[in-house]
């Protein structure tokens, strides 16, 4: 019997019970009810799996997020409420002892879900979690069931292979080059010292794109990184593979990074370790890193008992390789994650310092909305929190995909390297469908 059977015989027969206003609740006084099955050993499956079962769920919005040293999955369908404020989502969260799942964008609109249903996987152990609204039981059951219903179902991987039509970037070079040449100016006339500048390339094909097919081969390619899906309805979607940890909380400690700095992978083994070397020693990009180690501090200062930043290090993928410096802190007792989120989100390695005048030269310059890209997904719960930065991510609607990749600028940047850094960078997603 295929785990989805197994979850969805067993929620049935939980939810036939005459006392299910009494199963399982969360408190006595509060309004939600948490139907909850473990598994303890799960047998292994693909990590693909997950997305192939979304694929095949009616009810939306989908959720999907993978830790990159991949011991945490999450994915959840439908949403039972919705919060458009993170001080609202954290104290829910707080106040029912449980897992809210979404994110902010970059320009900083929230959205936290809990979702109707969330499947957990912690290595070999499941938790799936239903959440009913006790006002209305009767009508909540039912739609339960009809959710449920269809919870054994699970897609084939297409082996379709869509054609490209037509390519189209916001920025061509020549534009590129200006925006490059004016943040180099504001940096010379002290506006700002960094601005992480980006573009944003459309390809059309020929037929629908699967947000789920093209995630899961990006999550057998890009190892090392977390892989997220956001999708609020059929045929649009929000997908990603990235390396860069926006924070980590366990209890107090805190454990954020500043990913910044980047040099070629390529197939030639010699000549990317002579990137590795030189990328550790380049002053521009050690300072391009250096830059986000501040601001992270800074913004954190005030938050906590004591920080450490350790030296650099390189966080290798399949094109790129990036300059690492792992920072931990222990926050104060208080700080909640709303503080710890809006404080560090976004960094200097999407933003720039100070980040306000950089995030108003990005709105003025770059010429499209961000959006989920370099905005951050992840989980908050009163025990623990997880974020990335949504990196490497792309959007998806129809036949259309619009990959997204930006570039730290300094005072030193070579607009023509920098071009070169984000087509790499965009490759990543490129990668899975430009043969
Ligand atoms: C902004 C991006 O990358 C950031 C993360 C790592 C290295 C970066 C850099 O070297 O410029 C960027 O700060 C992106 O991938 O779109
Ligand atoms: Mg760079």
């Amino acid at each position: 019997m295929s785990i989805f059977t197994e979850l969805k015989q067993r929620f049935i027969t939980l939810l036939s019970q005459p006392n299910v206003r009494q199963f399982n609740c969360l408190s006595d006084h509060l309004d939600w009810i948490k139907i909850e099955i473990i598994v303890e050993q799960l047998e292994s499956v693909q990590d693909s799996l997950w997305l192939h079962w979304l694929k095949q769920q009616p009810t939306f919005p989908h959720f999907f997020w993978q830790n990159r040293s991949n011991n945490l999955l999450l994915a959840a369908i439908g949403a039972v409420k919705t919060f458009s404020h993170l001080e609202c989502a954290e104290q829910f969260s707080q106040q029912l002892g449980i897992k809210l799942v979404g994110g902010l964008k970059f320009e900083g609109e929230c959205q936290f879900i809990l979702p109707r249903l969330c499947i957990e996987k912690n290595l070999q152990k499941l938790t799936a979690c239903l959440y009913l609204n006790k006002q209305n039981l009767a009508e909540e059951i039912q739609t339960c069931l009809a959710l449920l219903a269809n919870i054994d179902k699970v897609a084939d991987e297409t082996t379709a292979k869509p054609q490209i039509i037509t390519t189209n970037a916001v920025n061509d070079f020549d534009v590129w080059q200006n925006n490059i040449q004016q943040a180099i100016d504001k940096i010379k006339q002290q506006e700002f010292r960094k601005v992480v500048l980006a573009n944003a390339t459309t390809f059309i094909f020929n037929q629908p794109l699967s947000a789920y097919d093209l995630l899961a081969i990006s999550q057998r390619k890009n190892l090392g990184c977390y892989h997220f899906l956001w999708s609020e309805q059929p045929s649009q979607a929000f997908i990603g593979s990235s390396p860069e940890r926006l924070y980590k909380r366990e209890a107090l400690q805190l454990r954020t990074e500043a990913l910044a700095g980047t040099a070629t992978v390529t197939s030639d083994v010699e000549q990317t370790d002579r990137n590795r070397l030189w990328l550790l020693s380049d002053q521009k990009n050690i300072y391009e890193n250096q830059l986000v180690v501040d601001d992270i501090c800074e913004h954190l200062e005030d938050c906590v008992t004591q920080i450490n930043v350790n030296s650099a290090e390189i966080k290798r993928l399949h094109n790129v390789q990036h300059l690492r410096r792992k920072i931990q802190a222990t926050l104060k007792d208080q700080v909640s994650d709303a503080d710890c989120l809006t404080r560090i989100q976004p960094t200097a390695a999407v933003a720039g310092l100070p980040r306000l005048p950089a995030t108003q030269f990005i709105a003025k310059q770059e010429g499209f909305e961000r959006g989920w890209y370099a905005g951050t997904f992840g989980y908050i719960s009163p025990q623990s929190a997880e974020f990335c930065v949504n990196l490497r991510s792309a959007k998806i609607q129809q036949n259309q995909i619009t990959l997204y990749a930006g570039a730290g600028i300094v005072e030193a940047s070579d607009p023509e390297t920098e071009w070169q850094e984000i087509e790499r960078k965009a490759l990543a997603m490129a990668g899975l469908f430009v043969a």
